[in-house]
């Protein structure tokens, strides 16, 4: 389970982008972060695989605070956190296989990963893993050669590659269209049943987090103002989420409803 408690994230001196955030996500299930843009969904996510650094606060994988890690053990918990992106970020002139197989980098020495040395055992679960995404006759093709849906399952194969506990996906769809949306949501939310994955999506799109996910995490100007199954997210809550900065805060809870 991520647990993530009282966390607090200020950028400079004054801009307080994280305010006393708490929320969970559970393996097993998908838990989207929704909220106005600019309320701090990409901090968290940043924050949570200490890509920056976070001012207060714990976030605790399977107990394991990740914030306390010093760098060989931070180094071991990223290995087990795939992470997704808008933006794909594959390597361009490489293959889907061997954008799969970048996601063992993590666990080689620098001298493997730089020479590129994969295991037929490693190259297998590659082909494996592009098979279960759907792209099993792609697995030669240059990536820049693939549609943006296709280049996303790539992103999807290799975050599997690292064997993560946990997916964080940063507006995984925000550059697909609605047929590739489906496929890409499909899958993520396939993985996290059959694999029992912790999968964490920042999304945009409100029906999509609705439709998709389990769990509800709606975040306004830095501060949690829900949490809940997606089922409890009625006109009220959403206007909470969505409310402009200057009304007056009032948190609603799933319990209240
Ligand atoms: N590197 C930075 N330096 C200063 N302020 C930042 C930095 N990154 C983000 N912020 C500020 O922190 C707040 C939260 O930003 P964040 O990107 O987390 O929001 P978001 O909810 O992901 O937005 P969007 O949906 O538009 O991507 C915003 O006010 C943003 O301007």
């Amino acid at each position: 389970m991520l647990k993530v408690i009282h966390l607090n994230k200020t950028y400079g001196q004054t801009k307080r982008s994280l305010k006393d955030v708490n929320f969970t996500a559970q393996p097993g299930e998908v838990t989207a972060i929704i909220g106005p843009s600019g309320a701090g969904k990409t901090t968290i996510l940043r924050s949570i695989n200490q890509l920056i650094r976070d001012d207060s606060g714990q976030i605790l994988l399977d107990d394991q605070d990740i914030r306390q890690a010093n760098k060989a053990g931070l180094r071991k918990i990223r290995h087990h956190i795939g992470m997704i992106f808008q933006n794909y970020n594959l390597i361009s002139p490489l293959t889907a296989l061997e954008n799969v197989l970048n996601g063992r980098l993590g666990a080689k020495s620098t001298l493997a990963g730089v020479f590129g040395m994969y295991s037929a055992a490693e190259k297998s679960e590659a082909l494996r893993l592009l098979q279960e995404v759907g792209l099993g006759d792609y697995a030669y093709q240059r990536c820049d050669q693939l549609s943006g849906g296709q280049q996303q399952r790539v992103g999807i194969a290799r975050a599997l590659m690292q064997h993560p506990k946990m997916i964080l996906c940063d507006e995984p769809i925000a550059s697909l269209d609605p047929k590739s949306t489906k496929i890409v949501m499909d899958i993520l939310r396939q993985l996290a049943q059959e694999k029992q994955l912790i999968i964490l999506i920042n999304l945009h799109q409100i029906d999509i987090a609705l439709d998709y996910a389990d769990h509800i995490v709606g975040i306004n100007s830095g501060e949690i103002v829900f949490e809940g199954p997606s089922t409890d997210v009625n006109d009220q809550v959403l206007q909470q989420i969505y409310r402009q900065a200057e009304q007056p805060e009032q948190a609603v809870t799933a319990n209240e409803h």
